[in-house]
């Protein structure tokens, strides 16, 4: 008989718990290279992608590599961010990709297997995907991620301005599209416990969202805070009784702070006790 691996939902649960729900970004920019006094070649960016982990792996629930930042530099590029998942999840943390893949269902199952199939080079604990051709297309990876005990983050309300001319078009039974993400995610995710593995992204830049019902028992990534102007203050306001199930992200609001460990470290605690506050606050 096989063992099914334990869920997502229920590791990013106990990650929460114990480390508090912060996800940091690993987004080597080239002006963060720069700033960091690092060559914007894939040598800087695996220097620079090894010091977020040996940092922060240990201490916070999530780390999540930006994708795009690594391909830029082609096959070696892949190659370090194969290395930086390993090293992640090897010293603690979860690790969320962010490579917001989606396609036709038979192309979605090759990306699925990229990062969800435990014998790939890119397995991660989870990936953010786009359900823009159709919810019904991620069907791949949802089912992969129930198999090996991965989550899946599909994009639901994002955090840039941009994204409300798809994300809030009306559909001829009156839902948004956004709404009607988070409703399919919702069922789900239905009867899971302590929490589904299936998560949506929702940023944390969109203000008020109580109109619509972000109670779906998953995950809500939350980015937007730091560099695009959110603060963890925001979260109450915008997540409301929901907020206990946010991830927040920030990516750069940390990353401008090194390449010192200990000032990367401070940045993070800083923005963690922030998190902690507003969520204790909510109670
Ligand atoms: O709606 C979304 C979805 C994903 N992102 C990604 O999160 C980080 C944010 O970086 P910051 O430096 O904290 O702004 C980045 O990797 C985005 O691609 C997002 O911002 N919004």
């Amino acid at each position: 008989m096989t063992t099914r691996p334990e869920p997502f939902g229920a590791r990013l649960r106990r990650a929460m718990d114990e480390r508090g729900p912060l996800c940091v970004g690993i987004d080597p920019h080239a002006a963060l290279l720069e700033a960091w006094g690092l060559t914007d070649d894939v040598a800087g960016c695996e220097r620079f992608a090894r010091t977020v982990v040996e940092a922060l792996a240990d201490r916070v629930a999530v780390l999540k590599p930006q994708s795009a930042f690594f391909e830029r530099f082609g096959s070696r590029g892949v190659a370090v961010l194969e290395r930086t998942v390993a090293e992640a999840r090897a010293a603690g943390a979860l690790v969320l990709m962010d490579a917001k893949r989606g396609d036709i269902g038979s192309t979605m199952a090759a990306y699925a297997a990229t990062y969800l199939d435990p014998a790939s080079p890119l397995f991660s604990d989870a990936v953010t995907v786009s359900p823009y051709l159709g919810y019904g297309s991620l069907r791949p990876a949802l089912d992969l991620a129930r198999e090996s005990g991965t989550g899946v983050f599909v994009l639901a309300l994002t955090s840039n301005p941009e994204g409300a001319e798809v994300q809030h078009a009306v559909r001829a039974d009156g839902a948004s599209v956004g709404a009607t993400v988070l409703r399919h995610l919702k069922e789900e995710n239905a009867g899971a416990a302590p929490m589904g593995s299936y998560g949506a992204v929702v940023g944390a830049t969109l203000g008020d969202l109580s109109s619509y019902d972000l109670a779906i028992n998953g995950p809500l990534l939350a980015p937007g805070i730091g560099a695009q102007g959110a603060t963890a203050a925001d979260l109450t306001g915008v997540f409301g009784a929901a907020v206990r199930d946010v991830v927040p992200n920030v990516s750069r609001g940390v990353l401008r702070h090194g390449p010192g460990a200990a000032a990367l470290r401070a940045a993070a605690e800083r923005f963690a006790d922030e998190v902690r506050e507003a969520v204790a606050g909510a109670a």
